[in-house]
């Protein structure tokens, strides 16, 4: 089966085929993992997106749901080197996308996309699935809304709240899209888990008698989060205020402080950060936006910074008691260095 992925800029590449005909159009985004590719594919944030591996073999070891970062997949395609026939392991990813009505398409240039991308930055794509007509291709890829003009995140949250009960602290979690495996992390620690819509109210949040309110990981532009910036922006100071990703993006929104867009962002696990004590940790980000450092107001210290570009990995507020990270500690599969760092540390201060 054929497939063409077709750029906004007018570039075309045609490949194979794989998962199921049809259409699907986002932003082309590159991650540079080696391994983890269901965690990345089925994590949340990757909604609005196809997520092309730079790593030439992807599926060696199958598809296993226990590592999954929701029930499904959220990237709207996936662009690969090559897709590993004959896993180790069943299904296979092809199988997999099959059975799912996923688009994917393999046996192109990945290393040559991805140059173009960190060269004019960030293109909007469109994949069609058994077609090589690569004139259409970039005619949808051109009508493609950017990214911060689309809702995302509502098709991500939960609809209704719910709890995870727990012995320990309890933490309300704003749920812009939230990965498992951060739930997880939290309740191991004992955590007596508040998830809420992302609609939800400052009120309905403090209903909950919550010791510390969470924002999760989310799709698209942070700034379309009006929920749950509005959230922090009244909270902040009476509960502390813990953010991963999406959420360190609200927590600086609320403060007053600006987002951008990056060029082309920082996806894989191998993303290099420094610590405010100066040691080195390695982690596993997917992000498309930073905090514009310039704009934190007084109180704000960056605990942590991405050592390849200097871009802001983390801030805390030790005034309000805000603690948050642009990287993702709770990462499956990806290195675990900061999990223990992390989540240790956060579930410990919270009065
Ligand atoms: N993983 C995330 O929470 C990503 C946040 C936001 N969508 C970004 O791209 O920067």
């Amino acid at each position: 089966m054929k497939a063409v992925l077709g750029l906004e800029d007018g570039t075309f590449v045609v490949g194979d085929g794989f998962g199921v005909e049809g259409t699907c159009s986002g932003e082309l985004v590159f991650t540079t993992q080696m391994t983890g590719y269901m965690e990345a594919l089925t994590d949340p944030s990757y909604a609005g997106q196809i997520l092309m591996f730079t790593y030439p073999l992807i599926g060696n070891y199958g598809v296993d749901q226990q590592n999954f970062e929701s029930p499904m997949v959220h990237a709207r395609g996936c662009v690969a080197r090559e897709i590993a026939a004959v896993p180790a392991a069943r299904p296979s990813v092809a199988d997999y996308f099959e059975e799912n009505g996923l688009f994917g398409i393999s046996g192109v240039d990945t290393r040559s996309l991805t140059i173009k991308t960190r060269t004019v930055g960030t293109l909007r794509a469109a994949l069609i699935v058994g077609s090589d007509d690569g004139a259409e291709a970039v005619r949808r890829a051109r009508a493609v809304s950017p990214i911060g003009e689309v809702d995302l995140i509502g098709d991500v949250s939960c609809s209704e709240p719910y709890r995870i009960a727990g012995p320990g602290k309890r933490i309300a979690v704003i749920d812009l899209g939230v990965k498992r495996h951060i739930l997880e992390s939290l309740g191991h620690r004992g955590a007596d888990i508040h998830v809420f819509p992302h609609t939800a109210t400052p009120d309905e949040v403090m209903a909950a008698k919550p010791d510390a309110l969470f924002v999760s990981n989310g799709p698209g532009d942070p700034r379309r989060a009006t929920h749950a910036i509005r959230c922090v922006r009244d909270l902040a100071g009476e509960v502390p205020v813990i953010g991963i990703c999406m959420g360190i993006q609200v927590a600086a929104l609320a403060l007053g402080a600006e987002t951008y867009k990056m060029k082309f962002g920082h996806r894989g696990t191998n993303q290099p950060v420094r610590y405010k004590d100066g040691s080195i940790y390695i982690t596993t980000q997917n992000h498309g936006f930073a905090v514009d450092e310039e704009t934190l107001p007084e109180g704000c210290t960056v605990s942590y910074r991405n050592v390849n570009d200097g871009t802001v990995e983390g801030f805390e507020n030790r005034d309000l008691a805000i603690t948050c990270v642009q990287f993702h500690p709770e990462a499956h599969g990806g290195p675990r260095d900061t999990e223990m760092h992390f989540f240790d540390r956060i579930y410990r201060e919270i009065p």
